[in-house]
């Protein structure tokens, strides 16, 4: 059996961000590959993460701005959402993504195996019964959310479940301090909903700069999920026609139509026959990987979420698996993706940009050297609103040394997400505060703050 099988240069596991973009590289560099993907093309971001999410947050944008739409002389706007109708178009719009990876897989000449895949050796995975051969592997599989193991725990969802949703719930609860919890929340609160943002320490993204956590929480305040902090859950049961969410401490909350869990994700190994192709994994699932996304088994590669990139994020796993492709199969030895410096946008309303060391990163590793510049303001989007509804932006740069080279830049505002592309060249560039200050400004912008800062 094992001498019919089908043979490849390349088998990528997992048909997501990392595994297409790896195979449609190496495709490209002439190395003979197939894609394996047991769901939808596309993976986690095209069909449970990035794209149905940013499409949500399109929406609650839209909520947003025509709740503002009488400080610029409109009236009569008085909305009704259908939530049903949002759903079912962005799945129109997720199926037509999912026909055009297809259709690039194709046109890469990328064989596109639909299937579960297992090692059965190192250099061979089974797919329904069906044997594929490789001298070289991509574990590209992801992961799925996580859940809490407390009684009740599956009286919630996840985030995979937060798409599947067919009502919008009038009373949630949101557990997690990361990403996905404060961006679900924030999509459910735009969008009408009661959501208490449940956190087991003092407040969320604790991971980020001191002044955009505390920019965060100034705006939910001011009008966003109420926040619930030192909260660990320990149970949820069905009570009085909903849910109730019971602390660690005694405390609960009552009355929920729904809860949805965001408490961190956990990697796609346990499956995939790892032992059979003598790849190790971390206690946490994870497959570690060298600089150059090598695991234990030099001709078997990981790279994405199923790895402890810092960064699980699409850009990320596609930048990691084009480079890999480009070194092994495109003739560049050196290529390999520099994990530092990797821009990230958190789709909050509004949304947070983020590029290199926080201030407390810079100090750890830079002491005395480091040099902060901030701003705040009202950006011009909300001149007209009363006084109550000004939303506030905030702005951070981190800067070192004598040269005053910027190594973080740190934005909370309307725009944030489209802005710091750029931002994130120029730090990549080694630019110095200098540079952003000899930068013209465009007027009225809030990117123009980024390069007038004194
Ligand atoms: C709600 C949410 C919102 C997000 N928003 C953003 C965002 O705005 N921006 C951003 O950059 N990132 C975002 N992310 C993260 C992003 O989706 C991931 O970082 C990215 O999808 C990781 O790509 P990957 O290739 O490593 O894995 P995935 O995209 O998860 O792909 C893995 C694929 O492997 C398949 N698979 C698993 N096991 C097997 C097997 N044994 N055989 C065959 N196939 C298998 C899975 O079905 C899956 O399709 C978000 C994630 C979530 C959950
Ligand atoms: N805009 C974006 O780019 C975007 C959006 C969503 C997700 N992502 C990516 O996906 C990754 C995963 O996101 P995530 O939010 O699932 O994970 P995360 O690891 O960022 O956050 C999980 C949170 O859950 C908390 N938590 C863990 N167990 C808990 C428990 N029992 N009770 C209460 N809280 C608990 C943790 O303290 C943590 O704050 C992110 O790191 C990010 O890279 C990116």
């Amino acid at each position: 059996m094992a001498d019919e099988a089908q043979t490849f240069d390349l088998i990528c596991i997992g048909g997501g961000s990392g595994g297409i973009a790896t195979a449609r590289r190496a495709a490209a560099h002439g190395a003979r590959c197939a894609v394996i993907e047991s769901d939808r093309l596309g993976g986690t971001c095209v069909n449970v993460g990035c794209v149905p999410k940013k499409i949500m947050w399109q929406a609650a944008h839209a909520a947003d701005v025509m709740e503002r739409a009488a400080d610029y002389g409109f009236s009569g706007v008085a909305p009704r959402h259908d939530w049903q109708a949002l759903v079912s178009a962005r799945a129109a719009y997720i199926e037509r993504l999912n026909g055009i990876y297809a259709r690039n897989l194709d046109k890469a000449e990328v064989e596109n195996i639909t299937g579960h895949a297992r090692f059965v050796d190192p250099h061979t995975v089974e797919v329904d019964g069906t044997r594929y051969k490789a001298e070289r592997f991509v574990i590209a599989t992801g992961g799925v959310p996580g859940r809490p193991a407390i009684p009740g725990g599956d009286l919630g969802i996840d985030s995979d479940g937060f798409f599947d949703l067919r009502d919008r719930p009038e009373r949630v609860a949101v557990v997690g301090a990361g990403y996905i919890a404060v961006e679900l929340a924030g999509v459910l609160h735009e969008l009408g909903s009661e959501v208490q943002l449940v956190v087991r320490r003092e407040q969320p993204l604790r991971e980020f700069d001191a002044a955009i956590q505390q920019a965060y929480l100034d705006s939910i305040e001011q009008g966003g999920p109420t926040l619930i902090n030192h909260f660990t859950p320990a149970g949820l049961e069905a009570a009085w026609g909903g849910y109730a969410l019971h602390a660690e401490d005694g405390r609960s909350l009552e009355g929920l139509d729904q809860v949805v869990w965001a408490v961190g994700r956990v990697p796609n190994t346990d499956t995939l026959g790892l032992d059979a192709a003598g790849v190790s994994t971390t206690e946490r699932g994870t497959v570690p990987v060298d600089d150059w996304q090598v695991t234990n088994q030099p001709h078997i590669f990981a790279l994405g979420d199923v790895t402890d990139n810092p960064y699980p994020l699409t850009p990320v796993a596609i930048a990691a698996g084009r480079r890999l492709a480009d070194r092994v199969w495109g003739g560049q030895p050196e290529r390999r993706l520099d994990y530092r410096d990797v821009p990230t946008v958190v789709f909050t309303h509004p949304p947070i940009g983020t590029v290199g060391l926080t201030e407390a990163q810079a100090r750890a590793e830079y002491g005395d050297e480091v040099r902060i510049y901030q701003t705040g303001f009202v950006p011009m989007d909300f001149a007209l609103a009363p006084a109550e509804a000004k939303q506030r932006s905030t702005m951070k740069l981190v800067c070192v040394g004598e040269d005053e080279r910027v190594v973080g830049i740190h934005l909370f505002g309307v725009g944030s997400d489209e802005m710091l592309q750029g931002f994130a060249v120029a730090v990549r560039m080694g630019a110095t505060k200098r540079d952003l200050d000899d930068t013209v400004a465009i007027h009225p912008t809030s990117a123009e703050e980024v390069v007038t800062m004194t």
